[in-house]
Parts: structure tokens; C-alpha cells; sequence
């Protein structure tokens, strides 16, 4: 079944929401410039508010952008996050993989197979539209790119496909693109920063049914 990421929580409504729907991440945005950011005190009560991990509720993912090791560091004091998916360059992901011992996704936009990531090293990677010059930020911008591009992808690890993904797009999404997993985060809202119970619950629907080519769209 195609793994489900649903980022940019901000209430606890949504946290359970997903742990209901058995999505496998939810993900904290830890990014000034976003309208999803959250603080860590924040994160750390939406994080307490639903089954954990280990009670079969969602993995807690936190999204850096070009984060220092301190502000890593104060973040995880408060939230004990699953998975850090990191906006930075291939060595700093490396980095703060080794440094904090926990799995890094490096977020990779990708114009070209040529961008496509080769390292093994790294616990995973989230494909997704590359960042243009006028962005404020390098993610959560609703926006899609060619899926096919990821098509008979000897991926070096776990993957997943993200950006301007919604439930009326995700089915198609996944059979071009053959991705494993599948993050949205702008695509479930009803408007900037506020998540949509209703898109949720279609979006996850929709990914999962992914595969079925035989079954219609709702
Ligand atoms: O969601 C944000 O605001 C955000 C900010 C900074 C970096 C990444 C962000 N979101 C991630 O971007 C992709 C695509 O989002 P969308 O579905 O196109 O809105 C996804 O990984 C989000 O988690």
C-alpha cells in the first residue's frame, strides 16, 4: 500500500485525524517563512496529543530549512521527532544525520533524471519541484512537476514523491511517478495553513487506492 505523509499540522484535530486514518507521517514545519510554522512547545503538545509510534500512530517528521545545529537541537529537547527531512545540501543532510542518530529525508527539487539523488547513505529523500528564484520558501508552494521523470528509478533508498499533490491529482501522481509514498501538505487545505478534514480524508482515500486502475476516482 502507498505510504501516506500528511505535513503541515497545527492542531490537534488533525493530529487525530491522521492517526484515525492510519497515515504513516505526520509532519511539523520548524520554517519561519511558512504559513504552517509551529513552534516547538507546539510541536511538542501535537506531538503528545496522539497515539504515539509506538502505539501504531503516526511517525512525527520535522522539516528544517538551512537549520543550525542549535536550533535542531532545541527543537528535539522538546519533540522527540522520528525523522528530521532536511532543506540543505547533500553534506549537511549527511551531517546532521551522523550528529543527531535519527533518519534524515533530504529534500531534493528536481528539474532533470539528472537531479535525481545516488546516495545511500542518506535514510531517504522526498522528490519534489525544484525551488524557483522568487520563492520565499522551498516547499508547501502547491506546486507539481514532471512525474515521470522518477519513472524505473533504481532509487539509492526509501523515496517519496511531494508537491501540488491533492486528492484529485495523487492517483495519477503515483501510477506516472511509481513512487512508494506520497507528501502533501497545500493540497489539503482550505486555505493556507489550515488543514481540511474532508481533502484529508479524500487524499488518503485516493493514495491508497493508488494502484487500482480499475476503481473511480471520488
Ligand atoms: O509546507 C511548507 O510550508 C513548507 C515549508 C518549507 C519547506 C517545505 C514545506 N513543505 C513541504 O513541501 C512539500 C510540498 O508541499 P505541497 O504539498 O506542494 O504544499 C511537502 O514535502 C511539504 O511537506
Amino acid at each position: 500500500m502507498t505510504g501516506v505523509k500528511i505535513c503541515g499540522i497545527r492542531d490537534v484535530q488533525t493530529m487525530a485525524l491522521c492517526a484515525r486514518l492510519r497515515v504513516d507521517w505526520v509532519g511539523f514545519v520548524f520554517c519561519e517563512t511558512s504559513p504552517r510554522v509551529v513552534m516547538a512547545d507546539q510541536a511538542s503538545r501535537l506531538h503528545d496529543s496522539a497515539p504515539s509510534a509506538q502505539e501504531n500512530g503516526p511517525l512525527r517528521v520535522g522539516l528544517f530549512v538551512k537549520a543550525d545545529d542549535r536550533s535542531i537541537e532545541q527543537v528535539l529537547k522538546a519533540v522527540p521527532l522520528d525523522i528530521l527531512q532536511i532543506y540543505d545540501t547533500a553534506d549537511r543532510a549527511l551531517e546532521i544525520q551522523s550528529r543527531f542518530g535519527r533518519p534524515v529525508w533530504r529534500a531534493c527539487g528536481i528539474a532533470s533524471r539528472a537531479d535525481l539523488p545516488t546516495d545511500p547513505q542518506m535514510s531517504g529523500y522526498v522528490i519534489e519541484a525544484p525551488k524557483q528564484a522568487q520563492d520565499s520558501r522551498p516547499g508547501g508552494l502547491g506546486r507539481t512537476f514532471d512525474w515521470s521523470l522518477t519513472q524505473n528509478w533504481a532509487s539509492p533508498s526509501f523515496w517519496m514523491l511531494a508537491g501540488g499533490l491533492t486528492p484529485q491529482n495523487v492517483r495519477n501522481a503515483i501510477q506516472e511517478s511509481q513512487a512508494p509514498a506520497v507528501d502533501v501538505s497545500s493540497g489539503v487545505e482550505s486555505s493556507p495553513g489550515y488543514k481540511s478534514a474532508e481533502l484529508i480524508e479524500k487524499f488518503v482515500a485516493n493514495a491508497r487506492k493508488g494502484l487500482d486502475l480499475t476503481s473511480n476516482l471520488s
